[in-house]
């Protein structure tokens, strides 16, 4: 009856899309979450709730619903039990060992860096407050502080100072996921630009999309856009890394590989063995989108050829407070820019929290930006009771 039956570990905005993808092509959805009605929890055909960190309920769940792949959507899952879950026969996509490399930053770049030997900022990790003033004398100031688990920036500040170092280990363990308080500290890269890479690991081998430019605020993404203009030599030098560490954490699907540009060098940063959310602007910009990517290489389907629709950018819609009675306003105005809008349908505003995005195509790069940027600035969220 179904295509194939896939769980996902994490429900929010990028797994809805990976879902509707999947539901496009017959797959059958359960999808799984800390809180009820997550954003992919609203397409799928079931749901669980439970904190993906919890082994015994990961595995009840997959016990449960006898999925054909199961596809983690967030860094922090007990990746433990996903590994034992694949030797005992359970296809978890792309691999547990790449779940298990990427959800730590410890894990992953350690692998980058040393066992491929890609260039990447100078790091240090650091278990204490003495151990991160160190780690910064080590990799020099400025440095960037963040928790070794963490995702969207969580726990991460910037320390200009030897004061700062110490008030960077407060934030990030405060922040952090999980419950080891260990950081990452790094030399700061004031890079020219940086791109995130979308690289398919599929049946017939390894594809690339256009590199997407991005800005990030507070270690947050606001605004990606695709093509970012990246010069030949430094684009064939950030695809040979993708693919070799890709290759090297093994599995099908789709990896966003993140990239600092400085001058004509591609310095890797980090990966995510799952679409990116930098990559929503593939909902506009590209034939086969990132989610529908990533599914079609879990399925061993045809990733190829991947077209790009022409020059297009996306803006985020953040909340500003806390709460669950709310409602967006402006939809029209926003619509009426030309731009499309993903309001995620995230059932509590957070502080920071990403709650839609605005996706615009245009004669040039610019000109995308300049309209995503309006048509995210046309929503607002209006809080009813303060
Ligand atoms: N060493 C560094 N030098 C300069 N800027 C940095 C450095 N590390 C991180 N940043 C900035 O912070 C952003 C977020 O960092 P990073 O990707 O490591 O965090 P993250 O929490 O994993 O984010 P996400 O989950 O959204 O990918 C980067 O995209 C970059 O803009
Ligand atoms: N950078 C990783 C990323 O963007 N992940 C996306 O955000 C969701 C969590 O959002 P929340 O924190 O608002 O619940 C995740 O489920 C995923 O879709
Ligand atoms: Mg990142």
């Amino acid at each position: 009856m179904w295509v194939a039956r896939l769980m996902l570990l994490g429900s929010g905005e990028l797994g809805r899309e990976f879902a509707i993808a999947a539901k496009r092509l017959g797959c059958a959805v359960i999808a799984c979450d800390r809180y009820a009605g997550a954003p992919a929890m609203q397409v799928a055909d079931a749901s669980e709730v439970f904190s993906m960190l919890d082994g015994a309920a990961l595995r009840a769940a997959v016990e449960k619903h006898q999925p054909d792949v199961i596809v983690p959507e967030i860094e922090a899952i007990d990746t433990v039990t996903l590994a034992r879950l694949e030797a005992e026969g359970w296809r978890v996509a792309p691999s547990a060992n790449a779940a298990q490399l990427t959800m730590n930053r410890d894990g992953i770049r350690d692998f980058a860096a040393q066992e491929l030997g890609l260039e990447t900022s100078r790091y240090r990790f650091a278990e204490s407050r003495e151990e991160a003033l160190a780690a910064a004398e080590a990799v020099g100031l400025p440095c960037v502080v963040k928790p070794v688990m963490s995702s969207s920036g969580k726990g991460q500040s910037v320390a200009r100072t030897a004061a700062e170092v110490g008030s960077a280990w407060d934030h990030a363990v405060a922040n952090m996921r999980g419950d080891r308080p260990r950081v990452i500290v790094e030399e700061f890269i004031s890079f020219d630009t940086e791109i995130t890479l979308l690289t398919v690991a599929a049946a017939d081998g390894i594809h690339f999309c256009a590199p997407i430019g991005h800005v990030q605020e507070a270690g947050d993404y606001r605004e990606s856009w695709q093509p970012a203009a990246v010069a030949p030599v430094t684009l064939r030098s950030a695809q040979e890394q993708a693919a070799k560490v890709v290759e090297a954490l093994g599995g099908r699907g789709l990896f966003g590989v993140e990239f600092f540009i400085a001058g004509d060098r591609a310095i890797f940063s980090e990966l995510s063995p799952r679409p990116h959310d930098t990559g929503m602007v593939t909902l506009v910009s590209q034939q086969p989108n990132e989610f529908e990517l990533h599914l079609r290489a879990i399925l061993g389907l045809p990733v190829a050829p991947i077209t790009l629709a022409g020059p297009s950018a996306s803006a985020v819609i953040l909340a500003d407070r806390d709460s669950e009675r709310f409602a967006f306003e402006g939809v029209g105005e926003a619509l009426a820019t030309g731009a499309e809008l993903r309001l995620f349908g995230k059932p509590r505003a957070l502080p920071g929290r990403r709650m839609g995005v605005a996706l615009a195509r245009g004669a040039m790069v610019e000109e995308a930006r300049t309209l995503a940027l309006e048509a995210a600035g046309r929503v607002r969220i209006r809080y009813e009771g303060n």
